[in-house]
């Protein structure tokens, strides 16, 4: 069967190169660029995307010998009615190894036709290297290798005003257009270069943050061989999301006709304010991700699908998100009721797979950053503790042994906190700990939490009760022992 290029496939359009975009991965592709098209076929946009890695990846030759086109897939409902679309998605011209063509890349800095930079380099990706030049090609982080190419555009167009740049970062931080400007900011003043490029990244240049929402499972390894025959092509860039789509970007008001996604259908708002925006959707969606993973993986499932249809499960994450995170910040309860109905409606969808396993990539920062402020904001308002949340917690630390009954778990976590708990289950292996001990150790480390949760009271009782229901029923016990239910 032959490749998807643009040899094979006839059907595509080209445009200029307007944007600039840092990552290839699933989400962006299966996201970003989708709504590019979308703007190709309904305005006059007109605009295509070059794609440079953030760090070293083969995907970028894999994007290349596809001449920028991917299968897309979106499965779920629209309108309330269930769609399973697929299409060929042609936004992207090409991408630049910033290895091996990093003279495009400057080439790229120096046009006409570029506007806009977008980036998703995960939550671990707008940071600072001191390590990084000016003269290094590529720069290792992301943020240096943006600043290196603003500093060539500033220079090739002599720091005219008007050939600045609309970033519009989508990693899931807070204030993530802010804190990629600072960090700039921050490159401009350790490589020395002129007070006038600070200027110019001011005045010339506007960060906008935003916030993003769709489901994007990626590649297909299960269906891979009926989507194949299904599109008739090869394609390794095939990816599947699902058809609920949101994206808010806090912006001036000059960006709606730039960027004109009224009237397209597209669910992207350009608006004042991204924080009610970014709290529901990270505490709820995101916090019960991450909140369920450990819980439903240790009770043997695998798949988000799977975790809220489960009858004890699924009451877990329902209750979780009712009582214990939408009651712990500001909101219409009605639209956060509402919100949260589509949220579980949207887990539940028949038509994609979404592994547990993948959402467990760095839960211990996944937990810090969406579930603990709920955790917190509970216990200040109730003087209680959430109960269910808490189990989720003690699940966690039991999912960081690495084991589902017997079979070890590819723990997947920066590599310091995967060492601090084979040390600490080691120890309780070698009964050199109680589960209170560990309990406590755990919750004490500042390395995992950034705080002290032991001092939060009767914390390292509950966790260490979870714990041992854990180990001597097993998880879906211990659940069914926190509903004071009798044990099957
Ligand atoms: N997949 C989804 O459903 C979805 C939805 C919304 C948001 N996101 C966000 O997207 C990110 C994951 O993206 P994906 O699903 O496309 O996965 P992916 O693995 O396909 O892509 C991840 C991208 O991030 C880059 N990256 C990873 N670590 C980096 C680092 N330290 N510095 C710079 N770049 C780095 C990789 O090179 C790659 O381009 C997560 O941060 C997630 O929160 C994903
Ligand atoms: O992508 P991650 O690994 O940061 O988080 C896992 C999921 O919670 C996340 O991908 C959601 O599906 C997504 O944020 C929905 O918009």
């Amino acid at each position: 069967m032959q490749r998807l290029n643009r040899t094979t496939y006839k059907n595509y359009n080209t445009y200029p190169e307007k944007i600039l975009q840092f990552g290839e991965g699933n989400f962006l592709r299966g996201f970003v660029d989708w709504q590019i098209q979308v703007l190709n076929e309904k305005t006059d946009f007109n605009g295509s995307v070059v794609v440079v890695q953030p760090r070293g990846s083969e995907k970028i030759d894999r994007l290349n010998r596809q001449d920028g086109l991917f299968t897309l897939y979106l499965q779920g409902l629209k309108d309330g009615k269930p769609v399973n679309e697929h299409m060929v998605i042609d936004s992207i011209s090409r991408g630049i190894n910033l290895f091996t063509d990093y003279q495009d890349y400057l080439k790229l800095a120096a046009s006409d036709e570029l506007r806009f930079i977008i980036s998703n380099t995960t939550e671990a990706g707008i940071v600072f290297d001191p390590d990084d030049k000016l003269e290094d090609r590529p720069q290792r982080s992301f943020p240096g290798k943006l600043t290196a190419f603003l500093y060539h555009r500033f220079l090739a167009f002599d720091g005219d005003v008007n050939r600045g740049c609309i970033l519009i970062p989508c990693e899931l931080i807070e204030d993530n257009g802010g804190k990629l400007m600072e960090v700039v900011q921050k490159y401009a003043s350790h490589w020395n270069l002129d007070s006038e490029f600070t200027a110019w990244i001011n005045q010339a240049n506007t960060f906008c943050s935003s916030l993003v929402d769709r489901i994007v499972p990626g590649y297909p390894t299960d269906s891979i061989e009926e989507k194949t025959a299904e599109i008739g092509f090869q394609d390794e860039l095939i990816v599947v999301g699902e058809q609920y789509h949101l994206w808010a970007i806090e912006g001036p008001e000059s960006l709606k006709q730039e960027l004109p996604v009224a009237g397209t259908g597209l669910n992207t708002l350009i608006v004042d304010d991204l924080t009610p925006f970014r709290t529901r959707k990270v505490r709820i969606l995101n916090g019960a991700h991450t909140a369920m993973t450990p819980v439903a993986y240790l009770s043997g499932l695998d798949t988000v699908e799977e975790a809220v249809n489960d009858p004890e499960i699924g009451l877990f994450i329902k209750e979780l998100i009712a009582e214990e995170i939408i009651p712990t910040f500001e909101g219409d309860l009605e639209e956060l009721t509402l919100f949260a109905g589509d949220v579980l409606n949207r887990f539940a969808n028949p038509f994609i797979k979404h592994y547990l396993m993948s959402i467990s990539l760095n839960s211990i920062s996944k937990f810090k950053t969406r579930n603990l402020p709920a955790l917190l904001d509970y216990v200040e308002k109730n003087e209680s503790l959430p109960k269910r949340m808490v189990f989720s917690l003690s699940s966690l630390i039991y999912f960081y042994r690495g084991k589902r009954g017997e079979k070890p778990i590819q723990l997947q976590d920066q590599p310091e906190i995967l060492r601090f708990f084979q040390a600490i289950w080691q120890q309780y292996e070698d009964y050199l700990v109680e589960e209170k001990e560990l309990a406590e150790k755990v919750l004490s480390e500042q390395k995992l939490w950034e705080m002290d949760l032991a001092s939060i009271p009767g914390l390292v009782d509950a966790v260490s009760a979870n714990l041992l229901q854990m180990e001597q029923k097993g998880v879906r016990n211990a659940l069914k022992e926190l509903y004071g239910t009798s044990i099957r």
